[in-house]
């Protein structure tokens, strides 16, 4: 198969395609597909990056994978079922993050173009800056769904990754979720962080017990559960979740009557909650509804059957007990990581959601519907990738021949528009954007904030969660005093000062830098007297990026306002914003279209 292709192609391409030099980073459904394609069309030299193991819930379209390999290294499985397509090629497996020092820009500039296959924005933003950083030209695809993208990235040539804002991810109000839900969405993200406070990694910001700083409750902050059971019993103390799930040993009732019966009824005492909206029914273990009738006929497949709240809590009981056992197997201070994929998690989180659900009246959802929700999965469609990753192999082959002009982004439809293409390219290349924080000349940005209140603990955090760094560095504009050290310890002492205790005023600039992403930006710092938090503003015309509260899933998507129509994620990518021209060409507006992104749930804080 590989001759014949060298015979259709042209001899300059042949000529470049066997000099080159690939990277493919992510093994997952565009990431096999292209590999396919490479190996297939002769590309003869490869490395392919992926840190993940093979899940069963991929083989339906990660086809260089089978139920033999589940659990093994994704990037050595595919090389190895790649080269039997084509023995003769020289690839490189690394099982492993692309995060990490190991691929810095030197292991970078080896290569002749690196083709992201990723599913998550830290990684994507990472080796967008590795690739500026290197002058290496990327070529980033996406799937969501029937729709898809192929991009290429090029320093000084075209927008980079970070240029244009991302769609928001979607966010809820932290009191929503902990007081006052009303959607299914509210109770599954409130699920899941319960996971987290009993079982995963612990975060302050996920709180799950009632909010007695609710503004809305304001003053009456449950004045009469001072006196109520749950009270006396002391189960809604401030007091940590985890450790008092373990004084109760995970007793299954006992963690069921404080979580749905005690708490709700706390609630239920911050009387101005419930003056407009139906007051929550706390629940007792001995009494559940469901529990004297049989579950209702379902034809369907098992996890599409809404489960009634008797069971739920049976289940909810069941998958204590696994979750218990699983982290008591662990190292102590260790802790589980939630997984849409893994029974007992998912389990956990379905049974939750419902049982909250009902409490609230909020229409119950079965198990597939959860998943879909809790993983915020758009189904992965596997024809979408292989169309995408054909398209991604074909640009490389353009670029390879030295026709970068020609590699303007494709756009995939889900439908075909009313001229008939569903592949729609772009007209022309996208230009840079001259005041993007990541690849302008001189990156610049101010940081408003409260520079009484802001502390460098919380700085660190503006540098990774808004400005996407993974071990950033800060010193004062024209003083070189490091003000933040990337080097354990080296600044520590100074974490709970304020920005003002540390010597820093209103119009300060810090430099910026990651080690790592070899990248420095410089932040003007902008006294805000009532900013709360903080936002970071690239440049007039540009939305400001603010805190995000939750980093599930891996996508650190700092929190955006809209920089136009945006979606959740829940929502149908089918009305991308692309603006077609009459030639059949588009032209896009910045910041009107939207990438293909897996995002998450994110819970701002009241
Ligand atoms: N930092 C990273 N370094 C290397 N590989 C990564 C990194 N982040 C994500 N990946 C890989 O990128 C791939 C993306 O593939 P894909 O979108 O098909 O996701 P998946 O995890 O295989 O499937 P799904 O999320 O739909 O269950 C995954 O194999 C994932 O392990
Ligand atoms: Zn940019």
């Amino acid at each position: 198969m590989v001759a014949r292709v060298a015979g259709v192609l042209d001899e300059k391409l042949a000529e470049a395609i066997a000099n080159s030099k690939i990277l493919v980073v992510g093994a997952g459904g565009i990431g096999c597909e292209i590999l396919k394609n490479l190996v297939l069309t002769g590309f003869p030299q490869i490395a392919i990056i992926d840190l993940d193991t093979i899940d069963v819930s991929n083989l339906n379209r990660q086809f260089l994978f089978h139920k033999e390999h589940v659990g093994k290294s994704k990037a050595q499985v595919a090389k190895d079922s790649a080269l039997s397509f084509n023995p003769n090629v020289n690839i490189v497996a690394h099982h492993d993050s692309v995060i990490s020092n190991d691929y810095g820009v030197s292991y970078f500039k080896q290569f002749n173009i690196v083709m992201n296959a990723l599913d998550n924005r830290v990684a994507r933003n990472h080796v967008n800056r590795m690739c500026l950083a290197a002058n290496v030209p990327l070529i980033e695809t996406g799937t969501a769904g029937y729709a898809g993208q192929v991009e290429l990235i090029k320093k000084g040539l075209t927008q980079c990754y970070e240029c244009q804002p991302k769609a928001p991810q979607k966010s809820f109000p932290g009191c929503t979720i902990r007081n006052t839900p009303s959607e299914p969405i509210h109770c599954i993200v409130w699920a899941k962080h319960l996971f987290n406070q009993l079982f995963g990694e612990e975060d302050p910001d996920q709180d799950v017990s009632p909010d007695t700083a609710d503004p809305e409750a304001a003053g009456d902050a449950g004045a009469s559960a001072l006196t109520s059971e749950g009270t006396a019993t002391g189960n809604v103390e401030r007091k940590s979740t985890r450790a008092w799930a373990s004084d109760t040993d995970y007793d299954p009732e006992k963690l069921f009557s404080k979580l749905f019966g005690d708490d709700i009824r706390y609630l239920l005492s911050m009387e101005n909650l419930w003056k407009k909206r139906r007051p929550p029914t706390p629940l007792t273990w001995d009494n559940l509804p469901g529990k004297d009738n049989p579950p209702t006929q379902h034809t369907g497949l098992p996890d599409q059957r809404v489960w009634t709240v008797h069971e739920c809590a049976q289940v909810f009981a069941d998958s204590c007990k696994v979750l218990k056992a699983d982290l008591k197997r662990r190292p102590d201070g260790d802790h589980l990581v939630w997984d849409k994929d893994e029974k007992s998690s998912m389990d956990f989180v379905t049974a939750c959601a419902n049982i909250r659900a009902h409490i609230f009246n909020i229409p119950l959802k079965s198990r597939f519907e959860i998943k879909s929700m809790a993983g915020n999965i758009i189904p992965a469609i596997a024809t979408a990738n292989a169309i995408v990753a054909g398209l991604a192999v074909l640009r490389a082959q353009t670029l390879l021949k030295g026709n970068i002009e020609s590699c303007t982004s494709v756009y995939l439809r889900p439908k075909v528009n009313h001229r008939g293409q569903l592949f729609v390219p772009e007209r022309t290349l996208t230009p840079p954007k001259p005041k993007c924080y990541v690849c302008a000349p001189k990156p610049e940005v101010a940081l408003a904030c409260n520079l009484k209140q802001l502390t460098l603990k919380d700085l660190n955090n503006v540098f990774k969660e808004g400005l996407n760094m993974q071990a950033p560095d800060a010193t004062v504009e024209g003083k070189g005093l490091v003000v933040l050290s990337s080097e354990p310890g080296e600044t520590d002492h100074n974490n709970e000062k304020t920005l003002e205790e540390i010597g820093l005023n209103d119009g300060c600039a810090l430099l910026v830098d990651d080690f790592l992403q070899n990248y420095e930006v410089r932040v003007r710092l902008q006294q805000e007297d009532d900013e709360k938090s903080w936002r970071l503003v690239t440049d007039t015309d540009t939305p400001m990026l603010g805190p995000q509260e939750d980093k599930t899933n891996g996508s650190n998507g700092a929190k955006e306002p809209k920089p136009g129509p945006s979606r959740s994620k829940e929502e149908s990518d089918s009305d991308m914003e692309i603006v077609e021209e009459d030639d059949g060409g588009v032209t896009t507006k910045a910041p009107k279209r939207r990438r293909t992104e897996k995002s998450d749930t994110v819970v701002e804080l009241c």
